[in-house]
């Protein structure tokens, strides 16, 4: 059979960018490629941030006209790191040893990660007032920003902190967001919630702006629902004054690939996500009757019944919904005293990290699709507000990485940071095994195994040390992704292969609260436990055996699914025209390869 011809990743995204480009009808002139992310001198910055104190890395630059909205103000800025700092990290991804970690160290307290006495505030918005001038504002709030780098910085020594956002444009975005709502909907990824949660922001709503919080425990669908509990009962103790509601917009289809969510999206729509009604339920309770909320009530009621009808055509039956676009003085110069619930309509902030779901979530509420959703982070770029019912407005901002103490690969493998733009993803990929089961899950060959190689020590051996640049090359090699000049195994693919499967939550990582597994048997028997397999769209026998899906019966794969997807970082909502590049899909079109293993990180001692 002759050899597959190498086809490199870098040419696959280019011929996916020309294929975005040509359907956005650009020419192809300007800084559209995200791969032109990294500062190269000379080159035309659209984005209108003018906030550069440090060297700062901009991600997913998108295509921009003269005198249309700049897609690229919001982009994701994060520090740059330094050359040294990557070099190091990949020699420890080949060298050391990965050494499966203990159930407690899977435990995180929040105050491991934002640690009060670190500073680890987020940038205010200064006072202001109507005599000023928009350039002074604009200067003043500047200045600020500065004064918070310094601080944060002079707390905190070189590389301890987390990537955290540097685009003062969209810090300016949460004030007015925060300005704007009644209440706000803080959405986290249920797998760490920690991560996401930074508790002086929760202190600044609820304590200076007098406004409170909903916490969204969001991708339910992700995770074991013992898990869920436990986190929702942390946070709980954590934060007593918190409404917390657990929400998926998947139920029942965990593991999706992006193009089995567009396809299931398609035929079920977005009204079917578990949550909506427990977030109508909070928010009745933080409002006591001062907002008439029975229109949202009734159109709950209408999603239901009209999914029931017509499930399969659900978008034909969604009603239209009022968008209203802001122009930026209009946001500028709103009121942060603004009273609550103006004119009677309430006005609910969804706010979060990247990749949470915040989109899905606005969705999910609206019933159908307004906002784009994409697995990049970074990728809401508009500042909207949504009418969810003539009393109810919900209103959009871009995610938001506050600073923390947590460790940039735990970031990486949460969906902050692009994937296909990390210099370095070898060490998440190490973070990854050494707390989730991938080397069975994945039934994994040791490079030292492989038939070309005859390295005498490791013949025939079993217990094989594994680096995580072995993992990657034990993918690239099952996956057959090759370089494309040298048809060597392409092991940055591979690892980016690998982060994106986890991201999506194919490979499971899940984060727990303290004292987890000493109380893990109370969690296992929680009451509450049949109301969370509810809203994940799973039964009580589902759960008996999803936990503990070891052998190839409970298996469901997408191997196919992810070789046709592993790139697409774009919009998940647009026309399927990236099925038809990668593989293709098996005769029978069944899917084949590796072990998608529910919640394998809850299994005993897998790893070990
Ligand atoms: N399994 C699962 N995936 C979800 C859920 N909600 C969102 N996702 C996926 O998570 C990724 C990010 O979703 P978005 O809704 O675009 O997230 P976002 O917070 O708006 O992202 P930014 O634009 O980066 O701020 C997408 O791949 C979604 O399909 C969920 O409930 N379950």
């Amino acid at each position: 059979m002759p050899r597959k011809k190498p086809f490199s990743n870098k040419q696959k995204k280019k011929q996916l960018q020309v294929k975005r480009e040509r359907k956005r009808g650009d020419t192809g002139s300007g800084p559209s490629s995200r791969n032109a992310s990294v500062e190269r001198g000379g080159e035309r910055q659209s984005d209108t941030s003018d906030s550069e104190t440090t060297d700062i890395r901009r991600m997913n630059q998108q295509p921009f006209r003269e005198g249309r909205y700049d897609p690229n103000r919001y982009r994701l800025h994060y520090e740059k790191e330094s050359k040294e700092d990557v070099e190091k990290r990949k020699k420890v991804a080949r060298e050391k040893v990965l050494q499966p970690i203990s159930d407690k160290e899977l435990e995180i307290n929040i105050s491991d990660i934002y640690p009060s006495e670190k500073g680890l505030c987020f940038p205010r918005r200064p006072s202001w007032n109507y005599e000023m001038t928009r350039e002074n504002l604009l200067r003043k709030e500047e200045k600020s920003y500065r004064d918070y780098l310094d601080d944060l910085h002079s707390r905190n020594p070189p590389g301890s902190l987390s990537h955290f956002e540097h685009n003062l444009e969209t810090w300016r975005q949460l004030w007015r967001v925060l300005e704007m709502s009644d209440v706000v909907l803080l959405i986290v990824d249920i797998r760490h919630p920690v991560l996401q949660f930074p508790p002086s922001l929760y202190h600044y709503i609820t304590g200076e702006l007098q406004k409170q919080v909903v916490l969204v425990l969001n991708k339910v669908d992700l995770c074991p629902p013992p898990l869920v509990i436990a986190w929702k009962h942390y946070m709980t103790s954590q934060f007593p004054h918190l409404q917390i509601v657990c929400f998926t917009s998947h139920p029942g289809q965990p593991y999706s690939t992006v193009l089995q969510k567009k396809r299931m999206r398609r035929k079920a729509g977005w009204s079917q996500a578990g949550g909506p009604i427990d977030i109508l339920k909070a928010c009745q309770e933080i409002t006591a009757g001062r907002v008439d909320l029975s229109s949202w009530e009734q159109k709950i009621q209408r999603d239901a019944v009209a999914e029931q009808l017509d499930d399969e055509r659900p978008d034909e039956g969604a009603e239209s919904v009022l968008m209203e676009h802001h122009s930026d003085s209009a946001m500028e110069m709103s009121s942060p005293s603004q009273e609550l619930y103006k004119d009677g309509v309430l006005t609910l902030g969804c706010i979060g990290f990247p990749n949470v779901g915040k989109s899905s979530v606005i969705n999910s509420l609206v019933g159908r699709k307004v906002v784009s959703v994409s697995r990049t982070p970074g990728h809401t770029k508009y500042f909207q507000t949504y009418y969810l019912s003539q009393t109810v407005k919900l209103c959009d901002c871009p995610g938001l990485v506050f600073p923390s103490r947590v460790d940039k690969q735990l970031q990486i493998l949460a969906g902050i940071y692009p994937v296909s733009q990390l210099q370095e993803p070898y060490s998440s990929v190490g973070y990854l095994c050494e707390r989730a089961s991938v080397l069975s899950v994945l039934k994994l060959k040791h490079p030292n195994l492989l038939e070309n190689n005859t390295h005498p020590e490791n013949q025939g051996s079993e217990e094989l040390n594994w680096t995580a640049w072995d993992v990657c090359e034990a993918w690239a090699e099952r996956r057959g992704y090759k370089t494309a000049k040298a048809a060597r195994n392409d092991v940055y693919r591979a690892a980016n292969s690998l982060l994106r499967l986890a991201i999506d939550g194919r490979l499971c990582l899940c984060v727990r609260p303290p004292g987890y597994s000493c109380l893990r048997e109370q969690w296992e028997n929680h009451p509450d436990l049949p109301e969370i397999l509810a809203l994940q769209g799973r039964t009580t026998e589902e759960e008996g055996t999803g936990d503990r899906d070891d052998d190839e019966d409970g298996e469901s794969s997408t191997e196919p699914e992810e070789e046709r997807d592993r790139d697409a970082d774009d919009d998940e909502d647009g026309d399927d025209e990236d099925e038809g590049f990668g593989h293709p899909r098996q005769k029978d079109n069944k899917p084949s390869g590796f072990t998608v293993n529910m919640y394998n990180v809850l299994r005993e001692n897998e790893c070990e």
